[in-house]
């Protein structure tokens, strides 16, 4: 294993090991919060801790399933205990960019149901200041509109397209994904509000307004 998926292991263990037996767990996406996952599975089977997860794509659903992790959903559980998901970029105030997996939307709503946020990332995603392009989930129908407001806002909107698939990438809610270069962003919670406010984008991967809650872990590789 090499030095970055030793680091994003430590750092999801470390994570899987806060939660406790009876808790309601959102379960992010992506490769870091896949080994918290891992984990979870393992304490489910040997220390029979009782938990239910509720994922944020259809892929951590399935990964669910192969780790036996029981699901639930945000409309029997709207309030879960604590959150565990990946990040792109992180500041030292908590701030980050998230949706490099397009998962961002549910992402969001599963973190903001939280009482706590635990985010786990290796070093390589600690940055002064947010500077890559933000994903942001749109409605199909309305993306010409708001492309040209994302430019009145500086931003320089770029469709996500398929890897082995031609054309855009179309999330598990349906929608379109692009990613939009800012440059430097001084102020994300403002951007991050300025973007939302647009009609038509369904959310954004800058995640500034919930760092009170968030416990940022950052993983060591040996
Ligand atoms: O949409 C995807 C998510 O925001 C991921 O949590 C994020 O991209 C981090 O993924 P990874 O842990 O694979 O680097």
């Amino acid at each position: 294993m090499d030095a970055v998926t030793e680091a994003k292991r430590n750092a999801g263990y470390r994570a899987a090991d806060l939660v406790k037996d009876g808790m309601i767990v959102g379960l992010g996406t992506g490769s870091t919060v896949f080994f918290a996952m891992e984990r979870l599975g393992e304490r489910i089977a040997s220390e029979g801790i009782r938990i239910f997860g509720v994922p944020t794509s259809n892929q951590t659903a399935m990964r669910a399933e192969e780790y036996g992790i029981p699901l639930t959903t945000l409309s029997l559980h709207p309030v879960l205990d604590i959150a565990i998901d990946g990040a792109d970029q992180v500041t030292p105030s908590k701030q980050m960019i998230k949706g490099r997996g397009a998962a961002h939307l549910r992402e969001k709503i599963v973190a903001d149901a939280a009482k706590q946020f635990v985010v786990v990332i290796d070093s390589a995603k600690e940055v002064s200041v947010l500077d890559a392009a933000v994903p942001i989930e749109i409605l199909p129908f309305a993306y010409g509109s708001v492309c040209r407001k994302l430019a009145s806002l500086g931003g320089e909107p770029v469709m996500r397209n398929g890897v082995k698939k031609d054309g855009p990438v179309i999330s598990d809610n349906g929608n379109y994904i692009f990613d939009c270069a800012f440059g430097k962003v001084d102020d994300p919670s403002g951007l991050e509000s300025a973007i939302n406010a647009i009609p038509g984008v369904l959310e954004n991967g800058i995640f500034a307004k919930m760092t009170e809650k968030t416990l940022i872990i950052v993983g060591k590789s040996a």
